[in-house]
């Protein structure tokens, strides 16, 4: 059997003209045909088409309400048009500053795509109110924030310090480390330490580094299940905050390196994501590509639809090591900055950003640059240059997404961080464009099945041909989301409008890069399809007659360019 693609190329202002390519293909496995024809738009715009929504009810072909978008999103393209959307998006990290419903709106209205809770704090019961509020709010007031919770990992990490929000640790003061359980108050000047083999790991003389180095240690004393450390570089400590410990300038991974990426814990609140329905899961200290392989079967066997991500944080010297397997391996990744700038020196750190940005993009993968972005807007309400400057070279490195730790969970100006993130984001972006200097990036096919590869082509050519003939929108219609990530990994200059049926994978197609979601019922004719998007999106005033398109589907592979009726 020969089953030939055509490649619809049809304008409808100035009058139709048809270039079909033809291309000979072997016989493919998994497709099944897609050469119909499509008759032209213009013949049949009739308003009358009744069409099914999301509950098989028939709507009538006007009715906006058959069409999901982002509120915040149509503001923004009702008011700047869509070629002045924001392609960067954005994660904050939810914590006390930030859980209460208004507080998460306002982060939803102030352009947070999705909501990452850290696994590493609070209890699961207020995980649970979080994912409760951001699901409410997506409800009530017609969001589509996605939820990413973040797993807490095998780190060695400080305990709870009974209580206080931080201590201050002075220059030469003596502390205690230790990994005995205190039951009532700690003693003062002690810390307690998660991991049993501390006291036997650490060496006198070696560095203990709090946060990467916001405060430091000297190792000057072991005595049983406790060592004494004298403060080098004084500091606030912060609860939980993470321990490494350095011998002779290098990073010390004795047993530790032993305990299991994804521990017991980890795995129970694995499972309380998986029944909560989390959009993403992201993995702290990925060493290998297993763990992740291992995961995702896990999480198909537990989930029916099975349709949660899980991201690869990118944060230690194993995870660069094999830096290709596991972002192949996962649904995308995140630079995890704060604990990989404590496992290779800092300066390395830039260049590590630079060629995970670049992999995932090459292999087709969301990436996150995240921690420390806006760290001063912790404590004050604008940030520093050097901060601004950090966030726009992500931006230029078009990393799918920004993401705020601290700077959300607990500072004392999140919504103001994540105005600077979009402001930002939208400069830097909108700069590079008119400039046009992007460097072109050479993209290695990634699919792995013939259909697979068509979409690859179709989605690079839809892309060129967006760029060279200046159009004002990509349409994109997907079930899975594929040919979405296909045409967000091109970084075309226009924005991509994907149109999918299923709403979490609306959710998350919020974390890729010039990709404004909808949720749209749609049926295999395209033809009817884009009569009624038209229709829709104009009766919301978010495009207007004469809007140059180019369309793609994944159930018909065609590129078609036309003007909107
Ligand atoms: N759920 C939470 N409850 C309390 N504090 C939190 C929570 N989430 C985050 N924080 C605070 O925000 C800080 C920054 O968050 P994040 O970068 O995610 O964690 P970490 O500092 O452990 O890497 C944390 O150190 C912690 O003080
Ligand atoms: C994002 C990170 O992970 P976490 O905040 O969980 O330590 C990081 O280390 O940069
Ligand atoms: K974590
Ligand atoms: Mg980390």
């Amino acid at each position: 059997m020969s089953v030939s693609h055509s490649l619809n190329l049809r304008l409808f202002a100035p009058p139709p003209t048809a270039i079909p390519t033809h291309a000979s293909l072997p016989p493919p496995t998994l497709l099944f045909p897609r050469h119909r024809r499509l008759p032209s738009l213009r013949a049949s715009s009739s308003p009358e088409i009744l069409v099914s929504d999301n509950n098989g009810v028939p709507a009538p072909l006007s009715d906006p309400s058959s069409i999901e978008v982002d509120s915040v999103t149509e503001a923004e393209l009702k008011e700047n048009g869509f070629r002045s959307t924001r392609r960067t998006k954005l994660v904050c990290t939810v914590g006390p500053a930030t859980c209460g419903f208004e507080q998460l709106e306002a982060l939803a209205v102030g352009g947070m795509n999705v909501a990452r809770i850290n696994m590493c704090h609070g209890t699961r019961e207020w995980h649970k109110e979080v994912i409760d509020r951001v699901r409410r709010l997506n409800h009530e007031k017609g969001f589509a924030v996605a939820i990413m919770m973040d797993t807490e990992g095998s780190e060695i990490h400080m305990g709870d310090l009974g209580g206080a929000s931080s201590v201050k640790a002075d220059d030469g003061e003596i502390w205690t480390f230790s990994v005995r359980a205190f039951d009532s108050t700690l003693p003062q000047h002690t810390i307690n330490v998660n991991y049993e083999g501390f006291a036997e790991d650490v060496q006198v003389g070696d560095e203990l580094l709090v946060d990467g180095g916001m405060v430091r240690f000297e190792v000057i004393q072991k005595i049983g299940p406790d060592v004494e450390c004298r403060c080098t570089d004084p500091g606030l400590l912060l609860p939980r905050a993470n321990l490494t410990f350095w011998r002779n300038g290098s990073l010390v991974r004795e047993r530790n390196a032993m305990l299991p990426t994804i521990s017991s814990k980890d795995w129970l609140d694995i499972d309380f994501g998986i029944a909560e329905g989390v959009d993403f899961i992201a993995i702290s200290f990925v060493k290998s590509a297993e763990v992740i392989t291992h995961l995702k079967s896990y999480i198909a066997a537990r989930s029916r639809d099975s349709d949660i991500s899980v991201i690869a944080k990118i944060e230690s010297i194993d995870s660069l090591k094999n830096l290709e397997e596991i972002i192949q391996a996962a649904d995308g990744a995140m630079v995890a900055r704060g604990d990989l700038g404590a496992q290779i020196p800092l300066e390395q750190v830039p260049s590590a950003q630079q060629r995970i940005v670049q992999l995932c993009r090459q292999l087709n993968k969301p990436v996150i640059v995240a921690s420390q972005l806006l760290e001063s807007m912790i404590e004050y309400p604008t940030p520093t240059r050097a901060e601004v400057a950090d966030v726009s070279e992500a931006v230029r490195q078009r990393a799918d997404a920004l993401m705020l730790s601290g700077e959300s969970a607990m500072g004392q100006y999140p919504e103001k961080a994540l105005t600077v993130l979009r402001s930002v984001s939208l400069r830097i972006e909108k700069w590079w464009r008119d400039e046009k200097r992007y460097e072109a990036m050479l993209l290695p096919s990634v699919g792995s099945y013939f259909s697979e590869k068509i979409s690859e082509e179709i989605c690079n050519s839809a892309a060129k041909m967006a760029n060279n003939l200046e159009v004002d929108a990509l349409f994109v219609y997907t079930k899975t989301g594929y040919m979405a990530s296909l045409l967000s990994r091109c970084r075309p200059d226009c924005p991509i409008f994907a149109f999918t049926t299923t709403p979490s994978v609306r959710r998350r197609l919020n974390l890729q890069w010039g990709l404004i979601p909808f949720r749209l019922s749609f049926s295999d004719d395209m033809e009817s399809n884009l009569n009624r998007t038209f229709a829709l999106l104009k009766a919301r005033n978010l495009i207007k007659s004469g809007d140059l398109v180019i369309a793609v589907s994944d159930m018909l592979q065609s590129i078609q360019v036309m003007n909107v009726p």
